[in-house]
């Protein structure tokens, strides 16, 4: 059946749903009267993600497969792209989820939402596309329980410009799902990325949640990089079946090149005898209350959550967004990478030991595969790891570890994460004894990147057919009672809720907006270079805000002054000594006396640039002038400098003492050519005089 493009000929009814770009619609198509869905995609809110709008409704209209979402037409109303699609009246995988199944689905169920969803994936990959947004936020129901993989806003062709272009090197997405590969710049990626979101999205399917889902995005980054991949590996995934396991294990590899191709996957033994969703998925869905009403359910209980105290900070609000399942954007991996770094390791620890509980199960931990990490000064990296676990053997190896052949998953006792949590925090109070490092200083270069909206690609007659109507029309569309209702609560969520999630950057609303940029706190980087102002420069990138104002502790591997080594060495002292920490945790000795003799260096270290100085500056006190300042510096003891405070004074000396010797050397030049000067006068006088004499 042919659509029209003609915006009179729908009647939008209620909101059934809202992502980063778009809000959807429920939808009647006047002519048939049949419902549709209808999503309105903001122009203005895709500045410089023009091609990524087109690149949806292309791939939209040109799919024909029964587990995908096509789009029947689409044309521009003022400043939005309307597409018009299949209504999907139980909304998606995520919706049910938070409706009734928090702790995930059973495994039956999974297995054929699984199942569907990997169809979808053969078919888009057969004809070149890589989804690149697979999460259960993108997997819908409709009423009969069958199941569709919806938006392709992030959705990438392969093959442009008709060169076979087999990999990638833009970066959008949703942290949590995304491949390793893809959250690395330079790397480039296919269509195996997809395979890792499909294993994300199994993980999902089954806690309810996905893995890292309570961090915010800088930190899913390092962790997704870092860590082993995670998979059903904790005492609660007892219940799922050993097939199940390793079918995960497969997906969320961290070599691409080691994933299975959607095709192969199907065939895995975890697809076999699996029951249709129109028979598994469908009794979970009758007698739930239309899809609207679950929809603002759901957002009345963000907006709340948000309003209350629960969600103050910052950094939860950043997590309530991937607690809704819209979180997808584009941002600037470099400077993400430079925000983790700035995270304190014992804030991710106890963030950990928050997620699962006092019995900590094992963990996923940083990979001893990958190299040591160059991002920043960050958390342990696997070198302490190892180091400690070669010598204190308090890894433990996990059954799981065993049915993985491709995955190096180093899993950990709660002990060790006990240590690995006190360690760092050791780490953070004796490294705030070291020098404070560089105000951070993070550019809005993104955000002025950002290209004037209505690029060229958007120009292209088959989606700007239309062009009638303004926004505020659009709430005008629903009916009677419904209207101010909806309008109101529409304007109070996004009040409160401003969704800067999804992939299309919103710097205008991101900067409009506190609510809009969380403040993730980062504290100073390390480094030895001294800051003495600390000003409050807030810099937005992508949905975060990075703010100095609470910087206070300055982070990074503490160093050897001389040698630059790290002083950790886990291996000089018996790891069975163990002496008890403030907190009364047992910690084993060998993890203190590092840190002791670090210590000891540091102060040291610290003496001796004081005792140099003072030797510096003996001179010129003894001269008076400036050396007043220093003048109560006769013993160290006595008095504490702050070295960067010296090192400056130290430097204006020397420029003092070095101009001094300038004058003087000046001086006494200018008396040399002085003397000169009388000289050759006094030359040309008798010259002059034995001319006249020789005249006369
Ligand atoms: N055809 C449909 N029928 C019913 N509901 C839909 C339909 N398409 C989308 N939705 C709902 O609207 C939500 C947002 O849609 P969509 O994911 O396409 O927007 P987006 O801005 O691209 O979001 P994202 O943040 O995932 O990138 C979906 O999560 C889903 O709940």
């Amino acid at each position: 059946m042919d659509y029209t493009v003609k915006e009179k000929d729908y009647e939008l009814k209620e909101e059934v749903g809202h992502g980063a770009s778009a809000v959807v619609y429920r939808a009647i198509y006047l002519p048939t009267k049949e419902v549709v869905a209808v999503k309105c995609l903001d122009l203005e809110r895709c500045s410089g993600n023009l091609d990524d709008v087109r690149r949806e409704a292309q791939t939209m209209s040109l799919i024909d497969h029964p587990n995908l979402i096509r789009a029947y037409c689409s044309f521009v109303v003022k400043q939005c792209l309307w597409v018009v699609m299949p209504y999907m009246a139980q909304g998606s995988c995520l919706h049910l989820m938070k409706i009734g199944y928090t702790d995930g689905f059973d495994e039956p169920i999974i297995c054929s939402i699984l199942k569907e969803t990997l169809k979808a994936l053969v078919y888009l990959h057969r004809h070149g596309h890589i989804h690149r947004d697979v999460k259960a936020g993108n997997i819908l129901f409709d009423t009969t329980g069958s199941i569709k993989l919806g938006d392709f806003g992030v959705s990438a062709f392969l093959y442009g410009n008709g060169d076979r272009q087999r990999t990638r090197n833009t970066f959008v997405g949703t942290p949590c799902w995304m491949a390793p590969e893809v959250l690395q710049p330079g790397n480039g990626y296919d269509f195996k990325a997809d395979i890792w979101s499909f294993g994300i999205t199994a993980l999902e399917l089954a806690h309810g949640h996905a893995p890292f889902s309570k961090f915010p995005p800088m930190k899913v980054l390092l962790m997704t990089i870092q860590n082993a991949p995670p998979g059903l590996d904790y005492d609660r995934d007892k219940k799922f079946s050993k097939s199940f396991k390793e079918m995960v294990a497969t997906c969320l590899v961290k070599d691409q090149t080691k994933r299975p191709t959607a095709e192969k996957l199907l065939k895995h033994s975890f697809f076999k005898n699996v029951k249709s969703p129109e028979i598994t998925v469908k009794k979970l869905l009758t007698g739930l209350p239309p899809l609207w009403d679950r929809v603002r359910e759901l957002q009345l209980k963000d907006a709340a959550a948000l309003a209350s105290k629960k969600m103050s900070s910052a950094e939860q609000m950043s997590q309530s967004e991937y607690k809704r399942g819209v979180s997808a954007w584009i941002f600037d991996i470099e400077d993400l990478k430079i925000q983790a770094s700035l995270i304190q390791e014992d804030e991710v620890l106890s963030e950990m030991k928050e997620e699962y509980g006092g019995c900590m199960e094992p963990v996923p931990e940083p990979d001893p595969s990958l190299p040591k990490t160059e991002i920043g000064n960050l958390v342990l990296n696997e070198d302490d790891f190892s180091a400690m676990s070669d010598t204190e053997g308090l890894i433990e190896k996990n059954e799981v570890e065993n049915e993985r052949d491709e995955i190096d998953l180093p899993n950990t006792s709660s002990h060790i994460k006990n240590n690995v949590y006190e360690l760092s925090r050791w780490r953070s109070s004796l490294t705030k004894i070291s020098k404070k490092g560089p105000e951070i200083s993070l550019s809005k270069s993104d955000l002025a990147k950002n290209p004037q909206i209505r690029s060229s690609s958007i120009s292209s007659a088959s989606i700007f057919s239309h062009s009638f109507r303004d926004g505020e029309k659009i709430s005008s569309r629903f009916g009677g009672e419904n209207q101010s209702g909806i309008d109101g609560y529409k304007h109070d969520i996004k009040k409160l809720t401003p969704s800067f999630s999804g992939p299309l950057m919103l710097p205008k609303r991101a900067s409009e907006n506190s609510l809009s940029a969380p403040t993730a706190s980062v504290k100073s980087s390390g480094g030895y270079r001294d800051t003495l102002e600390e000003k409050s420069r807030v810099q937005i990138k992508g949905r975060f805000s990075v703010t100095s104002e609470d910087v206070d502790i300055v982070k990074g591997p503490l160093k050897n002054s001389s040698s630059n080594d790290t002083l950790i060495n886990h291996k000089e002292v018996p790891a069975d000594q163990f002496v008890k920490d403030i907190d009364g945790s047992r910690l084993p000795a060998s993890l203190f006396v590092p840190y002791i003799q670090n210590l000891y260096q540091q102060t040291s270290f610290q003496l001796d640039l004081i005792k140099t100085i003072q030797n510096s500056l003996e001179p010129t006190k003894k001269s008076g002038g400036i050396s007043a300042a220093t003048s109560s510096m006769d013993s160290v003891d006595d008095v504490f400098v702050e070295p960067a405070v010296s090192e400056r004074e130290r430097l204006l000396l020397m420029k003092i003492s070095e101009l001094q010797a300038r004058v003087s050397f000046l001086t006494e030049d200018l008396t040399a050519t002085k003397i000169k000067y009388g000289q050759l006068q006094q030359q040309l006088a008798s010259t002059n005089g034995q001319g006249e004499t020789n005249r006369t």
